[in-house]
């Protein structure tokens, strides 16, 4: 089982810590959550970010909030904060739901005890989902490597790796059990404007010792042209019943310049990112995130000092759609720990996979 070279989030004791991803790559920090309004904020400002992972914060969120009182307006009030934090990843209102239809039923006194378990199942169950994405996923990295030694590439966008789950991570969870079968992988890593979650992906292969080269994300399509990328693997915030795909900004074109070139395009995700109440693409909701995100930049100084510089004039209009979505026809395959299966296939194989409950 692969263990998280730095946890992503823990109980401790009636908190949560939390590994501020706000802080990363320049240094490692952790946050303490005491409350369901600190849950809440740090999944708005995405020290925790990742669909797994965000799904996972909030069923904590749901237990800090019951700390105090666990009546039906307490818990009903925390559901509905922790569902408005967020809009595109469906694993936030799946963590929900399954709190919600856990709690509910439950006399108060019982609830406390209750959220706290069901939260740490849920980390337990991503934990093992991500296993399977990764031994599913290992099957079709053996297929692409050809001969025995030749080193395989593969080209990834935004984070989807051990930062963004409880476990191996979804799109990364593939490397890192090629990389214990011994099986030899590089990875191009997409530095994803305008929140670089490329640089997250950067530091943890750098800490879990996997080869890897970052590339701006205008450098994909001309690596994908010259045959330098065996395979495209991301992960997913929501997968509509047709197998449209919403993932972060950046991924659509990615996905066009592999279908262009010939290189199979794959999404890794939990089943639990599978949303059939959303027939296609153009029913899952897109966050638009703020302008300063795209006019400005964040990084080192040349004395190591963390500094953000205005790029554009703080007047310049910017649009920041934080996702974007790809559609079915140009996924090779989904793979999720039920294994790997063509988009088009979902709805008709899939048969019990109900629409998420409203939480
Ligand atoms: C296993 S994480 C899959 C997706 O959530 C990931 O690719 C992504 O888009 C993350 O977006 P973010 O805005 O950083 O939360």
């Amino acid at each position: 089982m692969f263990v998280q070279p730095v946890p992503t989030l823990c109980r401790h004791g009636d908190g949560v810590l939390i590994l501020d991803q706000t802080a990363l790559p320049y240094r490692q920090a952790w946050v303490e959550l005491q409350d369901v309004a600190g849950a809440a904020h740090a999944i708005r400002s995405m020290q925790v970010r990742g669909a797994p992972l965000i799904g996972a914060t909030a069923a904590f969120g749901v237990a800090l909030a019951l700390k105090e009182a666990a009546d039906d307006d307490t818990l009903e009030a925390a559901l509905r904060l922790l569902g408005a934090t967020r809009p595109t990843a469906v694993n936030l209102h799946w963590a929900l739901a399954r709190m919600a239809a856990r709690l509910r039923p439950l006399p108060p006194a019982q609830r406390r005890e209750a959220a706290w378990a069901e939260a740490e199942a849920i980390c337990a169950d991503d934990a093992a989902t991500c296993q399977a994405i990764g031994e599913h996923g290992l099957a079709l990295l053996r297929q692409a490597s050809g001969r025995p030694g030749r080193t395989l590439t593969v080209m990834t966008h935004c984070n989807a790796g051990w930062l963004a789950t409880l476990g191996a991570g979804t799109a990364l969870a593939p490397v890192y059990a090629a990389q214990a079968a011994g099986l030899p992988v590089h990875v191009l890593v997409s530095e994803t404007r305008p929140r670089n979650q490329g640089l997250l992906t950067a530091w943890e292969l750098r800490e879990a010792g996997v080869p890897h080269t970052l590339i701006a994300d205008n450098a994909a399509g001309l690596l994908l042209a010259r045959g330098e990328v065996d395979l495209v693997i991301t992960g997913a915030d929501r997968i509509a019943a047709n197998g449209d795909t919403a993932n972060k900004v950046g991924t659509y074109l990615k996905a066009l310049a592999a279908r262009a070139a010939d290189v199979p395009f794959y999404i890794a995700a939990p089943y639990s990112t599978l949303d059939f109440a959303c027939a296609d693409g153009a029913a899952i909701p897109i966050e638009h995130r703020g302008a300063g995100e795209v006019s400005s930049l964040r990084g080192l100084d040349e004395n190591g000092q963390e500094r953000t510089l205005q790029l554009a004039p703080a007047d310049t209009a910017a649009l920041n759609p934080a996702f974007d979505l790809t559609p079915a026809a140009l996924i090779t395959a989904i793979i999720t720990e039920r294994g790997a299966i063509a988009p088009q296939e979902l709805a008709s194989r899939y048969t019990d996979r109900a629409a998420p409950e409203a939480a």
